[in-house]
């Protein structure tokens, strides 16, 4: 039996720059007579934050799915550095791919540091007897194991909630937990899904920064999200679904002035969208509005 507790140091997972570090090909998955992606390609590089948008119902979650191995795609071949991926999502993690999901699955009764501590599972290899009977090599790979994590806590900005019940965290907090957990495994691909659902927009550009220091680790980022500043801010390369198949794909610029992206997804073109001045206009007008000034809708001006 064992005793070997090697925990993995810190970014195992990064790649080296310009590497190709997914390749999806020919990705078809269907559910009877349904097909939720049809012959999808795809290629993400190291260095990259690659988005992945399109309508509710495109098969953009379907396909991470198939990138994971929640589903074994009906055709087609997902590799990660090279190799083709095993169909079971712990042996994906295990490759290097880590995911964060649309609908956020915490441990809800853990504290923070245990939620990332789960994570950590696929790099610690513990064997049953150093485990049980809790010998040097057991302690020191669990000390560095929790440096490990809280290192990950400070990364994402929650190492002050360590000891805190993942379920009190509010919800921005749970997502950024969700993501240490997801590094934890030291990825070299983070899949995130919908990582600004029901953020705040201050909380939006936090996660946008997140993800860039994210990249500047070595980990490719590719992201579902149905936020368009936050895409077209952030990545250097967009891929657009919709039913199923990839309409187009390209940098920022190309994508949204695509007519069929603009039919199809936007409905307008994102230029006409305000930028930050007009935005902070906004803001500050509305909050004059609210303000109880004399002249303020149902009051006299009695002036
Ligand atoms: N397990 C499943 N069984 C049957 N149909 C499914 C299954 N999962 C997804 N679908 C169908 O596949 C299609 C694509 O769904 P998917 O969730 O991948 O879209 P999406 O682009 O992620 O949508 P959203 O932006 O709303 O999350 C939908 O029609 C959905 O109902």
């Amino acid at each position: 039996m064992t005793t070997d507790t090697t925990v993995q140091g810190a970014a195992s997972g990064a790649t080296d720059p310009g590497e190709t570090v997914l390749d999806a090909r020919g990705v078809t998955m269907r559910f009877g007579g349904l097909t939720a992606v049809r012959d999808v390609n795809l290629t993400v590089n190291s260095g990259e934050i690659v988005g992945l948008i399109g309508p509710n119902g495109a098969g953009k979650t379907t396909f991470f799915n198939c990138l994971t191995g929640l589903y074994i795609p009906t055709e087609g071949e997902v590799r990660y550095r090279g190799q083709v991926l095993p169909p079971k999502s712990f042996k994906v993690t295990a490759a290097g791919i880590a995911r964060t999901f649309q609908n956020i699955r915490l441990f809800a009764n853990m504290t923070v540091l245990e939620n990332v501590l789960v994570g950590r599972h696929t790099r610690t290899r513990e064997g049953l007897w150093s485990a049980l009977l809790r010998g040097p090599g057991f302690h020191r790979a669990e000390a560095a194991s929790r440096a490990r994590a809280m290192e990950l806590l400070a990364f994402v900005g929650l190492e002050n909630k360590a000891e805190h019940l993942a379920r009190n965290l509010p919800y921005g907090e749970q997502r950024k937990l969700e993501i240490a957990r997801a590094l934890a495994s030291e990825p070299g691909l983070l899949l995130l899904d919908e990582p600004t659902a029901g953020m705040n927009p201050q909380e939006t550009r936090t996660t946008e920064e997140l993800v860039f220091k994210i990249r500047d680790q070595g980990i490719a980022v590719l992201v579902i999200e149905h936020d368009m500043r936050f895409i077209f801010n952030l990545c250097d390369r967009v891929a657009v679904l919709v039913q199923g198949e990839k309409l187009i794909e390209g940098d920022s610029a190309t994508v949204q002035g695509d007519d069929r992206v603009i039919a199809a997804y936007l409905g307008e073109p994102f230029e006409d969208a305000p930028g930050d001045a007009e935005a902070a206009e906004v803001a500050a007008a509305e909050a004059n509005a609210e303000a109880p000034t004399d002249s303020a809708p149902g009051k006299e001006n009695d002036r």
